[in-house]
């Protein structure tokens, strides 16, 4: 299959949040890859050759490990919901097409080389990653290495044909993006953007900055935020890496990540407080800066958050599930009145 070939329906679904990745072999996800950037303009607008786009990708697909989580489809499934989101926000009209080459760009490459030993692995177990980053964002800092050494490359540097300036914007962009990816810095990240919601500015670089970082957060941890039926196999693979962690956490003797424990873990308890916790707020904010956003998405996660505690019987059921409703209907409320 060749970009001209992917039918117009196939392009419109691209572009929603209920993509389903499953569907589709990897040589095919590379082609959706292409459209892309095909379908933002930024192959003509930045000069990009179809050969040095089809290269990098390739590239980029090679450098992808195969491991239960942080592999290529979950490259692409941020990249498809980073995309969904610039249609579904209208983007275009508020951006310039340099900051959609930017966050496009850096949720191909945001987890490249991933080994599936989180930071905390690193460190503790003083990997080469965390002795050559010194333990500040060890993986977010390969990642983006990693990406630039592609980028290296002139057979596969889709910024070739750009000025020194650009590029140095670009870059500037990139590294940005990808290391706002640290979990470790959500709350930083998460806080910074709540208090320039109320003001936000598209004239503002600060400000355009900040929702890219936050926009690549939300599409890394967008997957409850999909149909259950893509979402739950997701789930499947991310506690087989995190089991796996914790498994040679034990063998070697190293602090055990609680939530990554098979003998304490399991889907309702570990989904409940991290969408509760973790990714509700952080849409919450988004929605609150694209009202559009909540009828699509609130219904997906509370849908799921529903589920669980239902697995779960939680006791707390009702009063949890309500106030986690009530929290995303009254700041969606309070910020369109
Ligand atoms: N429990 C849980 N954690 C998630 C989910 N999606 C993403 N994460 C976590 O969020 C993190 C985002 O950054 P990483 O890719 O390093 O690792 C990811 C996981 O640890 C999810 O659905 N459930
Ligand atoms: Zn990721």
């Amino acid at each position: 299959m060749s970009s001209l070939e992917v039918s117009e329906e196939v392009r419109q679904y691209l572009k929603t949040p209920t993509f389903d990745n499953w569907q589709w072999e990897d040589a095919e996800i590379m082609v959706l890859l292409q459209v892309m950037y095909t379908d933002l303009d930024l192959t003509v607008t930045f000069n990009i050759e179809p050969e040095v786009l089809q290269r990098f990708l390739f590239e980029v697909y090679r450098r992808y490990n195969n491991i239960p989580f942080h592999n290529f489809k979950h490259c692409f499934c941020v990249t498809q919901m980073m995309y969904g989101l610039i249609w579904l926000t209208d983007l275009r009209s508020k951006m310039d097409s340099m900051d959609l080459l930017i966050m496009l760009s850096s949720a191909v490459c945001h987890d490249l080389d991933h080994t599936g030993y989180n930071n905390a692995y690193q460190i503790n177990a003083r990997t080469e990653l965390a002795l050559r980053y010194n333990d500040i964002s060890p993986l977010e800092n390969h990642h983006c290495a990693v990406a630039f050494e592609i980028l290296e490359r002139r057979d596969s540097n889709i910024f070739r044909n750009l000025s020194t300036d650009q590029y140095k914007r670009i870059r500037e962009g990139i590294i940005t993006c990808i290391l706002a990816t640290d979990m470790t810095r959500h709350n930083e990240v998460l806080n910074k953007f709540k208090s320039i919601v109320p003001v936000f500015d598209f004239s503002s670089r600060e400000h355009k900055d900040l929702l890219m970082m936050v926009l690549i957060k939300v599409s890394d941890i967008s997957n409850e935020a999909r149909p259950m039926e893509v979402a739950e196999p997701w789930l499947d693979c991310l506690l087989q890496e995190f089991f796996n962690q914790s498994d040679v956490e034990k063998l070697e003797g190293l602090p055990i990540s609680p939530f990554m424990d098979r003998d304490k873990v399991t889907k309702p308890s570990s989904q409940i407080g991290f969408i509760r916790f973790v990714l509700l707020p952080l849409f919450i904010e988004l929605a609150n800066l694209f009202p559009c956003l909540e009828p699509l998405w609130s219904s997906q996660h509370l849908e799921h958050l529903e589920t669980y505690l239902l697995k779960r019987k939680c006791a707390a059921f009702e009063r949890i599930f309500i106030s986690c409703v009530d929290s995303f209907c009254f700041s969606s409320e309070a910020f369109s009145s």
